[in-house]
């Protein structure tokens, strides 16, 4: 039987389902990364971390993946327990969504304070991590170089209320050990557009370059991270840094969209129509705090392009709809070429 305080170093909660842990012969252990039929996993005994490659048993009805934990017989994976928490992409070959991480507890949302960043991108990352069950935590990096730091927390408020926020720069520090405190002992993962200072962090608060050892280096010298890693911190816990979800494709459900634009949901129980799509006026109970300036016409833009991507990807899932949507398109065509 594996011990508790072996995993706990490896992001075990008390989330997690305890009666895995019974397994008598198996040793569990957590899914580092997966490379078609096997995967890596690590194991950990007293201070010792083991990675080890694995195939998968032909009875698993799960795929493993990025941070699953699983049980380990014979170099086989045989077992993978109950998810916590999943991110999702749809994906990339079409109709269904792609399972990337698992078990993730906190979603580091990482934008540079300067340039001034995008409300937009911002919104989108947390629709992401709302839906994945985990929690979002607002990082504006590069502080150091952001000449007025008050201007972006104002910028930045109407979509960082109820969202915790850390101000951090690798250069003097900040912030660093507020996020460490915030990170311990859980599984941590980020987001954030490319340069946005993600792998900066990992260094930071690994206290080595954690991440050095996996990037490969392109032609021209410059880094790509090229493959999805599990990072043990020192003192507990892991960081998840999943290069596949830093371009993002937006995968979420209802549930991410109304956590983040809480206002929005909060107005639309005012709708006349309880399906209102709030483009219209009649009756919007939004559209008419957009027109009397208690909700920003910005909001409301973001909300709507959330949700028209969130039902292109419902509708890639669901052909009986995308058959439907392409007879309409045609119709409209015909209609048009017609009217010429
Ligand atoms: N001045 C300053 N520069 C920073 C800070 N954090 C990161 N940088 C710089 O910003 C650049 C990009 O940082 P990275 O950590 O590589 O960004 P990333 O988000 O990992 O980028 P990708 O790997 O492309 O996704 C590097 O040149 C860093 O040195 C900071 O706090 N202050
Ligand atoms: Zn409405």
């Amino acid at each position: 039987m594996t011990e508790r305080t072996d995993l706990v170093m490896l992001g075990w909660t008390p989330d997690d389902e305890e009666s895995f842990l019974e397994q008598t012969e198996a040793q569990i252990a957590r899914v580092v990364i997966v490379h078609g039929g096997h995967a890596e996993v690590m194991s950990a005994s007293g201070t010792e971390n083991v990675t080890e490659t694995v195939l998968f048993s032909s009875t698993l009805d799960t795929t493993p993946v990025a941070g699953d934990w699983v049980a380990v017989l014979q170099g086989t994976i045989v077992e993978v327990a109950p998810r916590r928490t999943s991110m999702a992409r749809p994906d990339p070959g079409g109709n269904r969504t792609q399972v990337l991480a698992a078990n993730i507890d906190l979603i580091l949302v990482v934008v540079a304070a300067d340039p001034i960043p995008s409300l937009n991108a911002i919104e989108r990352m947390q629709v992401m991590a709302w839906d994945s069950g985990a929690t979002p935590v607002l990082v504006l990096t590069k502080a150091d170089q952001c000449s007025d730091l008050d201007e972006v927390l104002e910028h930045v408020a109407p979509v960082s209320s109820g969202l915790e926020t850390i101000v951090t720069s690798i250069t003097d520090g900040r912030g660093l050990s507020l996020l460490h405190d915030r990170v311990e002992n859980l599984t941590t993962t980020m987001l954030g557009a490319s340069g946005a200072g993600k792998t900066s962090l990992l260094n930071a608060l690994h206290g080595t370059d954690a991440a050095t050892a996996p990037v490969r280096r392109d032609g021209q010298g410059r880094h790509t991270t090229t493959t999805r890693r599990l990072f043990p911190m020192p003192w507990g816990g892991v960081m998840l840094d999943i290069p596949g979800i830093r371009s993002l494709a937006l995968q979420a459900g209802q549930e991410g969209i109304s956590d983040t634009f809480a206002d929005i949901s909060e107005l639309s129980y005012h709708c006349r129509f309880s399906d209102c799509l709030h483009e219209r006026t009649a009756g919007c109970a939004v559209a008419a705090a957009v027109a009397d300036g208690r909700l920003s016409a910005r909001r409301l833009d973001s909300w709507l392009a959330v949700q028209r991507e969130l039902s292109f990807q419902e509708r890639r899932r669901d052909p009986a709809a995308m058959a439907e949507q392409r007879k309409r398109w045609k119709q409209a065509t015909k209609m048009s070429r017609k009217s010429r």
